[in-house]
């Protein structure tokens, strides 16, 4: 279906030459938040443009290329962002998608609707009155049939996610199905690379052909420089065409606009409104990011298991996220990249590379403190810098320790930790691991979940947008991405972004635009 949109600009190649154009809003980004934005305004009737720094790789051209390619051509900085670690804690791998579809596109599916306790805390300790389950409920639902929310059958778990579940049993927390956005999925495991088979709903395939079929223009290969204000209001934004060799910057774009929503993610959308000086009586503004600090354990088993037969993530243990922050998640990583990643080097290194097919794997997650910040780096870049709350620090050992218990009570031989140069261990050596005092910058901790820095809430002491994601002390300024949660939710976030982002929308139809 995304070979349907139509997606570029009206220079030719290699024309060198300054555009304006005009429309009723302009929307920053076309990923979770952005596309769902202008689809709803275009099918309201607006004159929708959205820009997207990245560029178009239709889904069936991304699923056909090669796992290293896909890191090159639309993932940020080639997956090699990090927040650096402050005050003790681990460095974080910080990984987002660069194109049309944003990090949609590099998505496993996951689709969880925001947790009622979350969802209490924002509307009862927040101030943020709307937004309690039942404020939210018709915007999950709307959602989840737009991109096609569905079950993961039992019959897709791999083995070594099964015998995580029996190990998780035994401790009382039981394996639940994950849903997720996908239709006809026949569970070949590469959906962070780009679906083969187009079967992934991500926001090219689901949203932006409606938006298109709406009357919306996409400019792909467009950075967005800055917002244009004329006192509150905003009046367009300055982007650049990157259409010069090696997508340098050639042409310049300027869109004179009624309303502009930024929806960049959270790396980028707090930059912006820096780099167009709408940063003064905004202390919050770059502040509050969360990151869902992520880590995942390796078990052998004496049996093959299999990993990467079924969906990439088919599903979670949530026993313990309410009370200790903590969710798992079932993953599969590619043969190749997993036996990269294995301990040691030489004969040694070779023996377990492998075995790979004897490899279990999960992931595990942590509902974090806002710990981090964003910064506008020299070179265009941001520089991410994130501080883990003591409580979170004390998680990690917890964590990985459960991880480490259910696999060997399904029978695992040794368990591999994620901790820098330490080899694999058996039951008794994960008992007498000293996790709790191993230094944070040993630990090897991911994050796929940037959000928060340009908080939601009920003043502008402390956060940057109001309940209908309205930047304070503007009129028609408006973000909806990632960067506008209140906190961080404690599962993945993709749904969450949506359907606030869908709100938001809904709430910006009823405005007259003037
Ligand atoms: C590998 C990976 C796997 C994931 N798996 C899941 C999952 O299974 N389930 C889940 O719920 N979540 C998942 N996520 C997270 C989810 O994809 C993101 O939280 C969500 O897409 C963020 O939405 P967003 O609108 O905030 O930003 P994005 O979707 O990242 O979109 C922002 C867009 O803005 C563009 N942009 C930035 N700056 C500019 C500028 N100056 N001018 C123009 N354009 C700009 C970017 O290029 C990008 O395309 C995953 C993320 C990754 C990276």
């Amino acid at each position: 279906m995304s070979g349907m949109l139509h997606i570029g600009h009206g220079l030719s190649r290699g024309e060198k030459r300054d555009v304006t154009i005009d429309c009723d809003t302009v929307v920053v980004g076309s990923g979770a938040g952005g596309a769902v934005v202008a689809t709803h305004l275009a099918e309201a009737g607006e004159r929708v443009v959205i820009l997207e720094e990245g560029p178009h790789l239709p889904t069936l051209d991304h699923g056909a290329l090669r796992q290293s390619e896909s890191l090159r051509h639309v993932w940020s900085d080639a997956g090699m962002t990090l927040a650096w670690g402050l005050g003790g804690g681990p460095s974080i791998n910080v990984t987002t998608g660069r194109a049309i579809g944003g990090s949609s596109i590099l998505t496993g599916g996951v689709c969880f609707r925001i947790p009622d306790h979350v969802l209490d805390g924002w509307s009862n300790e927040l101030g943020l009155t709307e937004l309690s389950p039942k404020g939210m409920e018709s915007y999950f639902d709307t959602v989840e049939r737009d991109v096609h929310v569905e079950e993961v059958p039992e019959s897709m778990r791999s083995r070594g996610t099964r015998l995580f579940g029996e190990g998780a049993a035994m401790h009382g927390a039981k394996l639940k199905p994950m849903r997720r956005n996908t239709r006809g999925c026949d569970g070949c495991g590469r959906c962070n690379f780009g679906c083969p088979h187009g079967a992934k709903m991500s926001v090219d395939v689901s949203y932006l052909p409606r938006a298109i079929a709406a009357g919306a223009v996409i400019w792909s290969d467009c950075a967005v420089k800055s917002v244009k204000m004329d006192g509150r209001r905003a009046v367009g934004v300055e982007a650049r065409l990157l259409d010069g060799p090696r997508g340098r910057a050639r042409s310049r774009l300027s869109v004179r606009s009624k309303r502009v929503v930024l929806a960049a993610g959270a790396m980028h959308t707090p930059r912006l409104l820096r780099r167009s000086g709408i940063d003064r009586g905004l202390p919050a503004l770059g502040k509050n990011l969360t990151l869902h600090p992520s880590f995942r354990v390796m078990a052998r088993f004496d049996e093959p298991v299999r990993s990467w037969e079924g969906s990439l993530q088919s599903a979670y243990v949530d026993h313990y996220e309410k009370d200790e922050g903590i969710l798992f998640n079932s993953l599969s990583i590619p043969n190749g990249v997993l036996a990269a990643t294995m301990p040691g080097f030489g004969k040694r290194y070779w023996s377990r590379a492998r075995e790979v097919a004897h490899l279990a794997i999960f992931g595990g997650m942590i509902h974090d403190d806002a710990g981090g910040r964003v910064f506008n780096g020299p070179l265009g870049h941001p520089i991410l810098t994130y501080d883990m709350s003591r409580r979170d620090k004390a998680r990690i050992p917890r964590l990985l320790r459960l991880m480490g218990e259910f696999f060997f009570a399904a029978g695992a031989r040794e368990v591999v930790l994620p901790v820098f140069g330490s080899a694999p261990v058996d039951a008794d050596g994960l008992r007498n691991f000293p996790l709790e005092k191993v230094p944070g910058s040993k630990i090897e901790c991911s994050s796929q979940h940037p959000l928060g820095s340009c908080q939601m809430g009920s003043s502008r002491d402390h956060s940057v947008v109001d309940q209908n994601g309205k930047v304070w002390g503007t009129d028609n300024l408006h973000v909806a991405c990632g960067s506008i949660m209140p906190t961080s939710l404690g599962v993945n976030p993709q749904l969450a972004i949506m359907s606030m982002a869908t709100r938001i929308a809904f709430k910006l139809r009823e405005q007259k635009l003037s």
